[in-house]
């Protein structure tokens, strides 16, 4: 069995993860990088996760009318696993180019607090180190529903990227991010699509009045959407698989049952933190009710010389946050010390539907629920004049809409649903951290012809 040391051991090549294996190396410390699969060098996101989703959702709206959908489909699987094959090699040569930067392949797992031991089919080996970080991401859960887990026709997003196979009738369990991103992309190549959701909507953090925009889209591209839904078993059969639902009544349609038939199911209902093969017990660290790696505001676990990064320490499930969470244990380890989980705000995401949906700070509902007053703004892209971008582009669905603070013209949270929206919320975002008012975004000078010169109009829009 073979032994090595390191000043830093990571296990999982995520996003924070291999931002400081990268950082660490090029300081010269000596660093082991523990990867499970050579097909997952770069981790979720270059290669199962944001890449090949949004890689394939922009070739689904450029596909060239009259082009085959089947056809054109499977060149887009193709062209995305060249991309995201890419991707691998240049995450992979950014470490290994590093003299002090070893990468292993294979799996790890605790055998103390200090020492990991990995395997790779009949190979072994143990690694200790000072410092330890933990960056395994998470996994698709999958519901335990009678038949689903045994169905043939069962995927999740990770194999459905994989095939080349344009599904002709997809059923989607969860109305959340992963759902919503394969329906609506889906549709738009050919696939009839229906999305089942348990709550009583879908994207249920989200402002009513938004999903109900959100929704009139996606039925317009095609899919149905059912809300209020429990699946209680799936069969498969010749040609498919049969999906019992039936309605729980959170949408008032309670007593009401069906069947839908589908070629391909996929769960998209969440992604679970993956600790299961690392034996943390052997470590001694502690795990919370979730099922996550508990960390404090450092990301330091209860063992002080083992942090956790990314989707396994039960934080939000974004590579940015895992890249931010590289730079506080970065700093912990070679700076001051102080910069903290809790230092973040107006952390914006966004949904790549067509067109996107993007968010940061507080709903409505949530500022309503503090008892501070706000003041609504809120604007239909197509009723907008000042934005003739949307009109040059072709997609003038959505909505842009902004909780403002009444007492203090703050800007609270916004919501916006429109062509650019990716990109017009980072700028939000930094006007939020920055303390620019709501009125100064409303008057500032943008350029022409751009999203952003809607901030023009949609600011003086006061709704309520
Ligand atoms: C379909 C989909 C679309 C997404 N789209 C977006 C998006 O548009 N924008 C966005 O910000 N986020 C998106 N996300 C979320 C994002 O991908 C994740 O939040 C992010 O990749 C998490 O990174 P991480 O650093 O936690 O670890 P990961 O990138 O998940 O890396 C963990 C690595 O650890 C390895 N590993 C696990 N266990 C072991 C072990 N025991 N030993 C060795 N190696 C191990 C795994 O193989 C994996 O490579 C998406 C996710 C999915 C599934
Ligand atoms: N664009 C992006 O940034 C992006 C894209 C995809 C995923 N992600 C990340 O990955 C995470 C996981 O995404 P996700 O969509 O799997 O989870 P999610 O938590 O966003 O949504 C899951 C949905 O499934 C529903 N659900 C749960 N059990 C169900 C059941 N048995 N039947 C029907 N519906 C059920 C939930 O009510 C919820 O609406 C996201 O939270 C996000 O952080 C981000």
């Amino acid at each position: 069995m073979d032994t090595m040391h390191a000043d830093l051991l990571v296990i999982g090549f995520g996003k924070g993860g291999k931002t400081l294996a990268a950082k660490m190396g090029r300081l010269g410390r000596r660093v082991v990088m523990v990867e499970q699969s050579d097909q997952m060098y770069g981790g979720t996101c270059i290669n199962i996760g944001c890449v090949p989703t949004k890689s394939l959702i922009h070739h689904a709206q450029t596909r060239p009318a009259g082009a085959d959908p089947r056809e054109w489909y499977a060149g887009s699987v193709a062209a995305t696993a060249s991309l995201t094959g890419a991707m691998r090699g240049k995450n992979f040569g950014m470490l290994d180019e590093l003299d002090s930067v070893t990468v292993v392949t294979g799996t790890a797992a605790f055998l103390d607090e200090k020492t990991v031991e990995v395997t790779a089919g009949s190979d072994r080996l143990e690694i200790t180190a000072e410092t330890i970080v933990i960056n395994t991401g998470a996994q698709n859960a999958v519901p335990d529903i009678p038949g689903l887990r045994a169905s043939k026709h069962l995927v999740t997003a990770t194999e459905l990227i994989g095939s080349p196979d344009l599904p002709r009738r997809l059923v989607v369990l969860g109305g959340g991010y992963q759902g919503i991103e394969f329906a609506a992309m889906l549709s738009t190549y050919g696939t009839e699509v229906t999305v089942l959701e348990a709550g009583v909507r879908i994207l249920p953090r989200e402002d009513e009045d938004v999903v109900g925009v959100v929704e009139q889209i996606l039925t317009d591209d095609g899919v149905t959407v059912r809300t209020g839904v429990r699946v209680t078993r799936v069969e498969d059969t010749a040609d498919g698989a049969l999906v019992h639902y039936e309605a729980n009544g959170a949408d008032g349609t309670a007593g009401t049952s069906g069947t839908l038939e589908a070629d391909v199911v996929l769960s998209a209902v969440g992604r679970t933190p993956r600790t299961a093969e690392l034996r943390l017990d052997a470590a001694g660290i502690r795990t919370t009710v979730r099922g996550a790696v508990e960390v404090d505001e450092h990301l330091r676990t209860n063992r002080p010389h083992i942090f956790a990064v990314g989707d396994v320490n039960g934080g939000p499930q974004f590579t940015y946050i895992s890249l931010d969470d590289s730079r506080i244990v970065a700093d912990q380890l070679l700076g001051e010390g102080k910069r903290a989980t809790s230092d973040r705000v107006a952390v914006p995401y966004t949904l790549f539907m067509g067109p996107p949906l993007a968010r940061v700070g507080v709903t409505e509902t949530e500022a309503l629920a503090t008892g501070r007053p706000v003041r609504i703004v809120s604007k239909a892209v197509a009723a907008m004049a000042a934005m003739p971008r949307a009109g040059i582009v072709g997609e003038t669905r959505g909505v842009m809409k902004f909780v403002i603070a009444a007492d203090t013209d703050e800007v609270l949270g916004a919501a916006i649903l429109s062509v650019d929206s990716q990109e017009l919320i980072n700028t939000v975002a930094l006007a939020m951290r920055s303390g620019v008012t709501a009125s100064t975004l409303r008057d500032a000078i943008y350029t022409h012809p751009s999203s952003t010169e809607a901030f023009n109009e949609v600011l003086a829009t006061v709704v309520r």
